[in-house]
């Protein structure tokens, strides 16, 4: 008997490998081939070994310099009759569609699919926010934020905005006085007011005096300090093999089941982060118990005048934390991107941005002409931000040809389901890459060329499919409303105060990172005005 388990061993060993192997060689390969040959024509094939789709991502970016190379590839050859690509991820198959009514489906039965978790700290953060929500979870959710990202609700939140903005550019207009040849990191710039708009929207105070001390002594915000976990999470994936692998198996238990030392010191700063909010919730609602009169038009005492009111309420304190690093994670880059690309255009189509400047300037000098065209930014309303159609189709057409979510977050299957023709198995992951239509050349006339004025005289109208940059359907982007009033209201301020010029020295990249978007970033000079 002990003879016989001894042999067992390398024959387990041996068994064990050959089932890897076959996980991760031969079942991508053989159901992506049994794709090609059920769906013909009508759908594409990405195969790599390995990471897959992801690697197809790095090859691009390698070789072209952008890594949506092969979709807007396989968009410009106008193949009208591929409504999807079949891809793998390791030894996970997907289907990423981009044909507009399927795209529509995939939304409609958003109840079908689970958000994959796609690392180990944005399932630490937010897998109990609005984003990762499913079911009745999310439609209370859902409710309950959606009031205040409703139209009429953002207004309140502009001054705070234009506050934001305007301390921002007092900021840069020092910088450029000490040194006019400054190179602007115009992503960089945005991100910094999107940044600050979320946490003042969400907490309603300035982060300055909220500080996260980390091992090595350094202070970091709490924003500061999140955007460099997410990153870290992510950096250390795409870095260490054997910690990839061990989290494609544990999934979101890998950081504690035999944590890593990567792992172990994630962990702990995610512990002192989520902490760090919770001092902030917990102090916030004792004040608000000792005196509601305290209470102001911020998420957070929404939220706990909710909880303090209702005693049947499921919010709790770890969902208003979920929320808060969940808006930040998806309002932050997003909206700094469309931003930052938009000024990147502006930079290299003088004609436009002066037209674009006269719009601003013509809309705001009807009310304040005795003031100083730059004073005037203090005096913008939410009706003059909404009558910008040139500014607003500056940033539309940003959204177009650089779209920081190139679709949306990957999903898996939780069912059998059919997507026109397309059968899908549970855990099947799906996906749908809408920068393919929007650089499809029989949607949009050239479309490389950067032509905000294809958005004007109701041009829109006819794209309202191809065109989805907040996706669609009931999970579309609650903040899309707050994104674009962030976007004029920084394009407004900076066109008014600065000629915005082009950094011809930079070789441009397009990446994939967590979102996509320009690199490097140091892309424009802005010209005080
Ligand atoms: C240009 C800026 C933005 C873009 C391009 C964008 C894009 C998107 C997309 C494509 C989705 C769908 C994701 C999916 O279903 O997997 C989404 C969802 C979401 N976005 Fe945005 N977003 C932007 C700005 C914002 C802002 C400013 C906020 C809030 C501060 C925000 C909060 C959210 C939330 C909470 C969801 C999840 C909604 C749900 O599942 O019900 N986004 N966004």
């Amino acid at each position: 008997m002990f003879v016989e388990n001894i042999n067992l061993i390398p024959v387990l060993f041996i068994l064990g490998i050959l089932f890897i192997l076959y996980k991760m060689i031969l079942y991508p390969k053989i159901r992506l081939m049994q794709l090609q040959k059920k769906y013909g024509e009508s759908i594409k094939v990405v195969h790599h070994y390995g990471t897959g789709l992801l690697m197809e991502y790095k090859k691009g970016f390698q070789q072209l310099n952008d890594s949506m190379a092969f979709i807007r590839k396989m968009s410009k050859e106008n193949q009208s009759n591929v409504e999807a690509f079949a891809f793998n991820i390791g030894p996970k198959i997907g289907i990423s569609f981009v044909y507009p009514e399927l795209i529509k489906q995939v939304h409609k039965n958003h109840d079908a699919f689970q958000k994959i978790d796609v690392s180990q700290a944005v399932v630490y953060l937010f897998s109990n926010s609005l984003i990762y929500a499913t079911g009745k979870q999310w439609q209370r959710q859902r409710q309950f934020l959606g009031k205040s990202f409703h139209f009429e609700e953002i207004k309140n939140y502009l001054p705070c905005i234009k506050d934001i903005c305007i301390k921002t550019s007092n900021q840069i207009s020092e910088d450029i006085r000490i040194n006019p040849q400054k190179e602007i990191q115009v992503v960089k710039i945005c991100e910094k007011v999107t940044s600050e708009v979320v946490f003042r929207v969400f907490f309603g105070s300035t982060q300055e005096n909220i500080l996260i001390e980390r091992e090595d002594g350094q202070k970091l915000s709490i924003s500061e300090e999140l955007v460099s976990i997410v990153m870290d999470s992510f950096r250390i994936l795409q870095q260490d093999k054997l910690l990839l692998i061990k989290s494609l198996i544990l999934k979101r238990y890998s950081m504690k089941i035999f944590p890593l030392r990567e792992e172990k010191s994630l962990h702990n700063r995610l512990i002192q982060l989520k902490k760090a909010c919770e001092t902030i919730v917990l102090q916030r609602k004792k004040q608000l118990q000792l005196d509601p009169a305290l209470y102001k038009n911020n998420f957070l005492d929404l939220y706990l005048k909710e909880m303090i009111q209702n005693s049947n309420t499921q919010i709790t304190i770890d969902e208003i934390i979920a929320n808060f690093c969940g808006l930040f994670f998806a309002g932050t880059d997003t909206t700094g991107n469309m931003t930052g690309v938009a000024l990147y255009y502006l930079s290299l189509n003088p004609q436009i941005q002066k037209e674009a400047r006269e719009e601003v300037i013509q809309i705001i000098s009807k009310k304040n002409s005795n003031l100083d065209l730059k004073d005037q930014f203090n005096y913008i309303t939410f009706e003059d931000l909404s009558s910008m159609n040139l500014i607003n189709s500056i940033l539309k057409e940003s959204l177009r040809l650089i779209p920081p979510a190139i679709g949306v977050f990957p999903r898996y299957a939780n069912r059998d389901i059919k997507i026109g023709q397309f059968e899908l198995k549970k855990g099947d992951l799906v996906n749908t890459h809408f920068i393919y239509n929007q650089s499809n050349p029989s949607i949009f006339q050239n479309p490389e060329q950067f032509d905000p004025k294809r958005w004007m005289n109701g041009n829109d109208l006819q794209f309202a499919f191809s065109f989805t940059p907040f996706s669609l359907g009931p999970r579309n982007c609650i903040g899309q409303h707050l994104a674009m009033i962030e976007g004029k209201c920084m394009l407004a301020n900076f066109l008014l105060k600065y000629d915005i010029l082009p950094n011809k020295s930079q070789n441009i990249g397009l990446e994939m990172k967590i979102i996509y978007g320009l690199s490097p970033d140091n892309l424009v000079y802005f010209k005080q005005r």
